[in-house]
């Protein structure tokens, strides 16, 4: 049988609205096995490396993933935690909290679900998942803010390969942006703000994006643009001059060129200028991960300090803050606009025949 289909459906089976987040994904331990898995798949997705195929396999399998895994994986012993790798806990917390919070307004209507696109849980086990909950119009949130063909691009290629193999499709909607949406802008800024409240300024704010390859954005990819609008709108939402702040790009990977200015180049570079208390923010990222509290919260802060840089402090991601639920729960609503579960749906439905009913008689 080409297409999955559920044989068990019956026709008093209640329609429901389907929430779909979705991150990156990260390895199931920290050690190199584990990791070879994980940058395997990952690293093997045409979306994220653009190069000829039969020579990236062979640069991959034959030097990469030999050397990179055991590096990784010290790298990942010194974030994982009691309750594993931050970024599956930080979007299983996410979930939880978005689904008590759309609970309120949908009642059992609404079914929401978490996936990753490497690893687990997959975006194919959580469609399954919603599917068989009887989930017929999906909402597919993927946590990137800035869209990148590496990332958001990447993601619906996934759920895309999903739906060719199964018979019975829902109404699809998937959320490809919200770099400059105000309940996002609002939550990074306040959370800025709660942190001076608590440690005072310092003389820079670093907004410190995860980096593409530049190449990307001379062949249309917005995720540049988009990562310096952030900036823009979070430093005039702060009231920042244009001295307070500055835009930087961090976890290069390969040799190319990527967006710049790079975080590392930045960090080594400003004591010399004067700039002695920088404090960083990673807005781009929606959790906490290797990305932010190894290479932000850690190997950054000694290029700083090797540097002559005095104070360095790292604001945390928004995570299952209740503001940065707030804001997926109020971007969820705003797009499901016109959705409505299936009960309420012939709820609805039965008050119109009756007022035209009424109306008849
Ligand atoms: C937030 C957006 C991200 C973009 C854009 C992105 C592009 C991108 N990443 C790589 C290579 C690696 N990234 C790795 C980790 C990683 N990347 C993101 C997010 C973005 N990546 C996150 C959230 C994480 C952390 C995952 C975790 O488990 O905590 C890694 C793995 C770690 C390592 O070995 O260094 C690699 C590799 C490329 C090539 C790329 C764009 C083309
Ligand atoms: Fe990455
Ligand atoms: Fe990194």
């Amino acid at each position: 049988m080409k297409y999955q289909g559920r044989s068990d459906f019956n026709h008093g089976e209640r329609a429901k609205i389907g929430v779909l987040i979705t991150n990156l994904g990260t390895p199931e331990a920290p050690t190199p096995k584990a990791l070879r898995t994980y940058l395997a798949q990952f690293l093997s997705d045409p979306r994220v490396v653009e190069f000829p195929r039969l020579l990236w396999k062979v640069i991959l399998h034959g030097i990469i993933l030999r050397i990179r895994p055991a590096r990784s994986a010290k790298a990942y012993q010194t974030v994982w935690t009691d309750q594993g790798s931050p970024l599956m806990f930080h979007t299983q917390a996410q979930r939880d909290a978005l689904a008590t919070q759309l609970a309120q307004q949908y009642g059992d209507g609404i079914e929401v679900a978490f996936a990753m696109r490497y690893g687990q849980p997959s975006i194919e086990s959580a469609i399954e998942k919603l599917s068989a909950a009887g989930v017929r119009q999906l909402l597919v949130l993927p946590l990137y803010p800035q869209y990148s063909g590496s990332t958001t691009g990447s993601t619906f290629d996934n759920l895309a390969a999903d739906f060719t193999q199964r018979r019975w499709l829902p109404d699809l909607r998937f959320i490809s942006h919200y770099h400059d949406y105000p309940a996002y802008i609002q939550a990074v800024g306040d959370k800025i703000k709660a942190h001076w409240e608590k440690h005072g300024r310092c003389d820079k704010l670093i907004f410190s994006y995860h980096g593409v390859p530049k190449r990307y954005l001379l062949q249309g990819d917005p995720y540049h643009c988009e990562c310096y609008k952030t900036t823009r709108l979070v430093a005039e939402y702060l009231g920042l001059g244009k001295d307070d702040y500055m835009t930087t790009f961090q976890s290069r990977f390969g040799r190319e060129e990527w967006l710049k200015p790079y975080t590392d180049e930045t960090l080594k570079s400003l004591p010399a200028q004067g700039v002695k208390s920088v404090q960083m923010v990673c807005p781009g990222f929606s959790s906490d991960c290797l990305e932010t509290i190894e290479e932000i919260g850690e190997e950054n802060r000694e290029y700083f300090e090797h540097a002559g840089g005095e104070t360095y402090q790292y604001i945390e991601c928004l995570n299952a803050d209740a503001a940065h639920i707030d804001m997926m729960a109020q971007l969820v609503n705003d797009n499901l606009h016109g959705w409505v579960p299936g009960d309420q749906a012939q709820a609805v439905q039965t008050a119109i025949l009756a007022k035209e009913q009424g109306a008849a008689r």
